[in-house]
């Protein structure tokens, strides 16, 4: 896990609802890059990511999608209007940027003991930075009936589970990186009394995941759905419709 993430000198942020400060640089990208080679997975692509935030609130990112050639900026306009409290029961996915259909970058906000399912990320690439608060990521081998660890359910009966493969804190500002070649995860606030916010960019972007049952491996397609887009809060009726935090 420590390979993969990072501390970042700067950067920092003015409450849940508004990014004041970013800075985001992967320097692990050539090693992942490596790793896909290796794992076959999406070959010829290469992905790479940093943002920095040059006011309250502008987020500008550039990204390549292009084998390491043509970067491309945008600015992004980062107005948080996700409530992290407690009266909504899960964390909720607001939309920032479709990065022209090659990538979506994303705010999460977690209230108080909020978490997600174990589940996979659908063969993109993964970026995450800790916007506010902390977040326990829990990391998980895919399952495999030869390898998994034995356990009892409660009538007594052997079962295998998920095996747990690393478990690391983010704090303010580090960055993780996560794909499928790596395994599964689940991310949680496991914090009572403080909210958390984290910024996700996912490469290609994805609608479909798969969700893991920790206590026996089996796996179901689950939709990702955006609490909000682009700032607009989404219909009631998409936001609750099955999301990966479902279990
Ligand atoms: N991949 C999860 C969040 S995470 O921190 O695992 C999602 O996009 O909802
Ligand atoms: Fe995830």
């Amino acid at each position: 896990m420590s390979n993969e993430k990072m501390r970042n000198a700067d950067g920092g942020t003015g409450g849940a609802r508004t990014v004041t400060s970013l800075n985001v640089q992967v320097r692990s990208v050539k090693r992942n890059e490596r790793k896909d080679k290796e794992s076959g997975q999406r070959p010829g692509e290469r992905h790479c990511f940093y943002g920095h935030c040059r006011k309250a609130t502008n987020v500008a990112v550039k990204f390549n999608a292009d084998k390491g050639r043509c970067w491309k900026e945008s600015h992004f306009e980062v107005t948080l209007i996700a409530d992290t409290g407690s009266l909504l029961k899960r964390y909720t996915r607001n939309l920032v940027d479709e990065g022209n259909g090659k990538f979506n970058l994303i705010i999460l906000c977690w209230g108080e003991g909020h978490g997600t399912a174990i589940h996979d990320h659908a063969d993109a690439h993964c970026f995450m930075k800790v916007l506010q608060g902390t977040l326990t990521e829990v990391r998980f081998s895919w399952p495999d009936a030869n390898k998994m660890p034995h356990n009892h359910d409660d009538n007594g009966n052997d079962q295998k589970v998920l095996e747990e493969m690393s478990r690391a804190e983010l704090e303010l500002n580090e960055v993780a990186y996560i794909n499928d070649s790596i395994g599964l995860h689940r991310v949680e606030n496991l914090s009572n009394i403080n909210p958390a916010v984290s910024l996700h960019l996912y490469c290609p972007p994805y609608s479909n995941c798969h969700v893991f049952n920790e206590l026996t491996g089996q796996s179901t397609l689950t939709k990702v759905t955006f609490w909000s887009k682009f700032g607009e809060k989404r219909d009631k009726e998409i936001q609750s419709s099955r999301d990966p935090e479902d279990n």
